[in-house]
């Protein structure tokens, strides 16, 4: 497919998510399933495509004035693929699998410069979230915002039970892979260009082996700063398929015991498996709350990854950004605090109760960790700043540290998806 069947395919699968409000990657493989005849380099630019456009869904249309499928798919490709109108419509000029090239007056429009824009259609995000982001970031919320709108690297984890990051990144023999700049253990693979799509690492025998994961920067570094040592009694209150379980693992030498708790039995159906390759020996999967109770006061690390609106992952689901509404921000909260006051029962005297978001909203991170000290008073905060210095000694500017309420990072920032950490400790 040429470029312009590949754009008419973008749009499709554009109208199929606007009409029938579903998740991006079910339209695209349904299109997929109705187009057989499309290759993998097809499929991935179609999806580079609604991915951009859903991502800068609102640059993209300021710049094509008008919120149409159409004007999606051809604001993508000029804000995102290096495209110019005028090389646009050359592209498009005899296929006919294209859509109508730009008119004069779309050609009039896309001239425009997005730097006249307005603060919320650079920051590229629904109009009520615009409060909440510029909360968490100030004077920095439209760049942010706009970091929050670009395409995400791929993040592995060297799995240091089996491999070290040498090894990985040796084996892995990808020019394009580097270590990460915080997280120890961490390859990074920088986001696609144009077309491209990320290698398929999961196919590769070293994942098979078990010596790596798939795992944002933030997600390591976040489960990193809750310090689990060997020997440790931990609970993984919200596991879900064991992202932070296995970094926990490995962080623990597979000596001591995790115990990883979700309440979905379904989420957990994962971890079994992912566990077997990681060849992580110290964990103990609890779905049932009830065979949690003789953990009561007994834990060293209650680790919390919990439910939240994701407003820190925007990059990676940018379908998810425009479906949030207040309404499941406030569901989440109320979760997040019934879970801490649950969860908090089960740190032991002088242990460490650990708080942890992909949002970047201030009411699912700060504010969450005030209202619970105010509820419960046995907790007193670590120093976040000196527990940062001791894991990235010379990299305070890497997050945003507020020393008693926890550590937020951002992609701006720390080049990571968005996350929240606090730590808190048992006094009584
Ligand atoms: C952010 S996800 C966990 C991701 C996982 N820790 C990882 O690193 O891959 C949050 C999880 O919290 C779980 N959850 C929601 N409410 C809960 C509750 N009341 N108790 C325990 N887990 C809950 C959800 O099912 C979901 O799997």
């Amino acid at each position: 497919m040429r470029l312009g069947g590949r754009l008419a395919a973008a749009i499709e699968v554009l109208e199929d998510i606007g009409r029938r409000h579903r998740p991006a990657a079910d339209a695209l493989r349904d299109w997929g399933l109705s187009h057989r005849f499309a290759g993998g380099g097809d499929r991935a630019a179609i999806g580079n495509i609604v991915y951009d456009a859903l991502r800068r869904r609102r640059s993209a249309g300021w710049m094509m004035d008008g919120d149409a499928p159409r004007a999606l798919g051809f604001g993508a490709l000029l804000l995102e693929w290096g495209q110019t109108p005028q090389s646009l419509n050359a592209a498009l000029e005899g296929d006919k699998f294209a859509p109508e090239p730009l008119s004069e007056t779309e050609l009039a429009a896309a001239s425009r410069s997005l730097a006249d824009a307005p603060d919320i259609v650079r920051a590229d995000c629904p109009d009520w979230c615009a409060p909440l982001l510029e909360g968490a970031f100030g004077a920095d919320w439209v760049a942010e915002a706009g970091a929050l709108a670009a395409r995400p690297p791929l993040d592995l984890r060297a799995n240091t039970l089996k491999a070290g990051r040498d090894k990985v990144l040796a084996e892995l023999g990808l020019a394009e892979a580097a270590p990460t700049a915080l997280a120890p253990d961490g390859i990074r693979i920088p986001p696609i260009e144009g077309s491209g799509r990320h290698p398929n690492v999961q196919a590769e025998p070293a994942f098979q082996k078990g010596w790596f994961e798939v795992q944002d920067e933030g997600s390591q570094i976040a489960a990193l700063l809750a310090g689990a040592a060997p020997g440790m009694q931990v609970l993984d209150y919200c596991a879900g398929a064991g992202g932070k379980t296995l970094a926990l693992s490995a962080a623990m030498e597979n000596r001591g015991q995790i115990f990883a708790h979700d309440a979905e039995k379904q989420r957990l159906a994962p971890i079994f498996e992912r566990l077997r390759r990681a060849e992580s020996r110290n964990v103990q999967v609890v779905a049932k709350p009830a065979e949690l109770s003789p953990l009561s006061g007994h834990m060293d690390i209650v680790l919390i990854d919990a439910p939240c609106t994701g407003s820190g992952t925007w990059r990676r689901r940018p379908d998810a950004k425009w479906r949030l509404t207040d309404r499941q921000l406030e569901a989440r909260r109320a979760e997040q605090a019934a879970i801490l006051d649950t969860a908090s029962d089960f740190v032991k005297p002088g242990g460490l109760l650990v708080y942890i978001t992909c949002s970047v909203f201030e009411a699912e991170n700060g504010g969450q960790i005030d209202a619970f000290r105010a509820r419960a008073g046995a907790f007193s905060a670590v120093d976040h700043a000196a527990l940062w210095e001791t894991h990235f000694p010379g990299h305070a500017a890497a997050a945003r540290i507020d020393r008693e309420r926890g550590i937020s990072l951002s992609p701006a920032r720390s080049g990571t998806d968005g996350f929240f950490f606090c730590a808190l400790r048992r006094v009584g």
